[in-house]
């Protein structure tokens, strides 16, 4: 028995479905941790969260175990002690669980007993639930394994107190979403500590995986409810922690408290993170857009540049008859703030090409949105051309609002792999924008100074597909359409709560029928960013065949 622990965090980003990486990382991070007793790595290090349906597939399963039985070797070397995350197949049942590595040995493991299966997480429907888990005996202190909802709920961590844990370290892989790095420290993690008078660590991933971000943030909490250690927000980060056990029980010594990004800092950084995890993990060389003069493809461009480096970003401005000379000026001198290449490909030999085409087959048809659509898919078949030809990723420049009415073409500006504004209103497009040029992020690889030029930030939004055209044409003015937005979405009010608010019922039943009518094309539309409780894709799954109206 000790009264005396050194503990590091290894607050790490993971590559899903790299096991003989992610293992080599773990053993990289410990061999830095030389004073510790013991390494904590967040949840399923070993196999990337969330692996989804691929831990289904009994060949992975057999790797991760081979995989796990090296790292338990490695600890034969009187080093550290692990704690991996990792998934197990026994008996039949495959379980998300966690590993105590130690003397060389598969010292002990526990299973996640509570499986969160709401918003983005699917657990219930590829793990086993764990029994209650025990605490593990490590020196001879009873340390309680909360797996991350484990510790989100209070049954386990009481139960781990009744068995005589003396401390908590719960392993998480919990996703950004906006606020939650406060609401994890000061309601659910202490209300863990304040329920079981029980220190407890929080230790999370970093990193992006596909529409997922995680924003790190881990800590220590002390029993008194006090955080004895911060860490940093988007980084990777190694804390080693120091441990003394007095008449009270386990106490943290006191370390460093980074401050976490406020708003609207965080969802510029998931954005940064979200983009360069996905760009890099997939080995794209750079990306490519479609740059209008706009604020969308503004801001995108920003993004790539402070995710990837200004050099990574190529924009292309591919100007019809309808495109303003502002609006050339405008992206000339955003991608110059920017620092990024620009280069003109005007589209207008495509445009007739396809009107002498389809004259015969549209000679008794009106002119109509269909040959305004021809212009954006002209652009969306030149930028995968330049994507096909040089290896850099399309981004698509979609806001929230737009993907919630159906305000994109499919085929056309929706063509891409990538959306890093997928899941932010135009509001918050504005107010990123008005950020960004006030702030370079932390994180952020692109330019200091300002990146977008006020007119663009200022300007009537407008599409330019056909003479005059403003976004306010077709839709409610933007605070107006957000609002009602937000609460259809994000709230899941109906036609008549929404009204209630102040909002003209004609108004709110159309918005309401273009919601439900874009259905088909979300489902069409390329991966991008969470940031709230209800991003398309992950968290609001609706049919796409749907009679249901609220407003009648
Ligand atoms: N339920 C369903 N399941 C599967 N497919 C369905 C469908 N309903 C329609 N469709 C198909 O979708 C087609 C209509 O969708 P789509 O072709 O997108 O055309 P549509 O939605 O009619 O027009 C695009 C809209 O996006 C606006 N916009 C805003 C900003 C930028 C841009 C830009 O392009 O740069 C465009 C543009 O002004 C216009 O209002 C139909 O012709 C039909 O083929
Ligand atoms: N002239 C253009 N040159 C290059 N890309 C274009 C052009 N017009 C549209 N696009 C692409 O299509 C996307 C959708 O156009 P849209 O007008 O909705 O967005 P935006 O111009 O960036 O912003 P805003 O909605 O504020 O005008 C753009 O973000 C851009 O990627
Ligand atoms: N991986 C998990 O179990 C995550 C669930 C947890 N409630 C979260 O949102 O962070």
């Amino acid at each position: 028995m000790t009264n005396r622990l050194n503990i590091a965090m290894a607050q790490l980003n993971q590559r899903v479905g790299d096991l003989a990486g992610n293992a080599g990382k773990m053993l990289e991070w410990r061999a830095k941790a030389t004073d510790a007793d013991l390494i904590v790595f967040p949840e399923q290090q070993l196999i990337g969260y969330p692996a989804e349906d691929l831990v289904l597939k009994p060949a992975f399963a057999a790797r991760a175990a081979v995989e796990l039985s090296k790292l338990a070797a490695a600890t034969a070397d009187g080093g550290p002690a692990m704690l991996v995350g990792s998934i197990f197949l026994d008996d039949g049942a495959l379980y998300n669980g966690i590993a105590l590595l130690d003397g060389g040995q598969i010292a002990a493991v526990r299973y996640k007993h509570e499986l969160p299966n709401y918003g983005t997480f699917d657990e219930k429907r590829i793990f086993a639930a764990g029994p209650m888990p025990e605490p593990v005996l490590f020196k001879g202190v009873r340390i309680g394994v909360p797996i991350c909802e484990d510790g989100w709920l209070a049954p386990v961590s009481l139960h781990l107190k009744e068995r005589g844990a003396e401390l908590l370290i719960s392993t998480n892989g919990s996703p950004y979403e906006i606020d939650k790095d406060d609401r994890r420290l000061e309601e659910v993690f202490a209300a863990r500590v304040r329920e079981t008078g029980l220190p407890l660590m929080f230790l999370n991933r970093v990193g992006g995986q596909d529409e997922l971000v995680f924003d790190g943030s881990s800590f220590v909490l002390n029993a008194d409810g006090a955080a004895a250690h911060r860490l940093p927000d988007w980084e990777e980060h190694l804390r080693m922690t120091h441990w003394t056990r007095g008449d009270d029980g386990w106490q943290c010594a006191d370390g460093p408290k980074a401050l976490w990004e406020d708003h609207p800092a965080d969802i510029y950084s998931a954005m940064v993170t979200g983009l360069r995890d996905y760009v890099n993990t997939n080995g794209f060389p750079g990306v490519v857009l479609g740059m209008s003069g706009g604020i969308d493809s503004a801001i995108c461009a920003a993004i790539a540049a402070d995710a990837l480096g200004p050099d990574r970003v190529w924009c292309v401005m591919l100007p019809s008859r309808y495109t303003s000379q502002s609006s050339l000026d405008d992206a000339a001198q955003c991608a110059e703030m920017i620092g990024c290449r620009i280069d003109t490909i005007p589209i207008a030999p495509a445009v007739m090409a396809f009107d002498d085409m389809l004259s015969g087959s549209f000679s008794d048809r009106d002119v109509d949105i269909t040959e305004e659509n021809i212009q954006s898919r002209i652009r969306g078949v030149t930028l995968m051309a330049l994507s096909n030809k040089f290896g850099h990723m399309l981004l698509t420049t979609g806001n929230k609002s737009e993907m919630s009415v159906g305000y994109a073409t499919i085929y056309g500006d929706m063509a891409g792999g990538y959306n890093p504004i997928k899941d932010a209103y135009k509001m918050t497009v504005f107010a990123i924008s008005e950020w960004r040029n006030a702030h370079k992020p932390r994180i952020g690889l692109g330019r200091d100074g300002p990146v977008i030029p006020g007119n663009i930030i200022t300007k009537p939004p407008s599409a330019e597909l056909r003479p005059d055209q403003k976004d306010s044409d077709s839709l409610p003015d933007y605070p107006v359409l957000d609002k009602m937005l937000h609460a259809l979405v994000e709230e899941e009010r109906s036609v008549d709560e929404v009204v209630a608010q102040g909002f003209d019922r004609d108004t709110v039943v159309r918005i309401e029928r273009l919601l439900y009518l874009a259905e088909y094309k979300r489902r069409q539309a390329p991966p991008g960013v969470k940031l709230g409780t209800r991003n398309f894709g992950r968290d609001r799954r609706y049919p796409i065949t749907n009679a249901f109206r609220s407003g009648r």
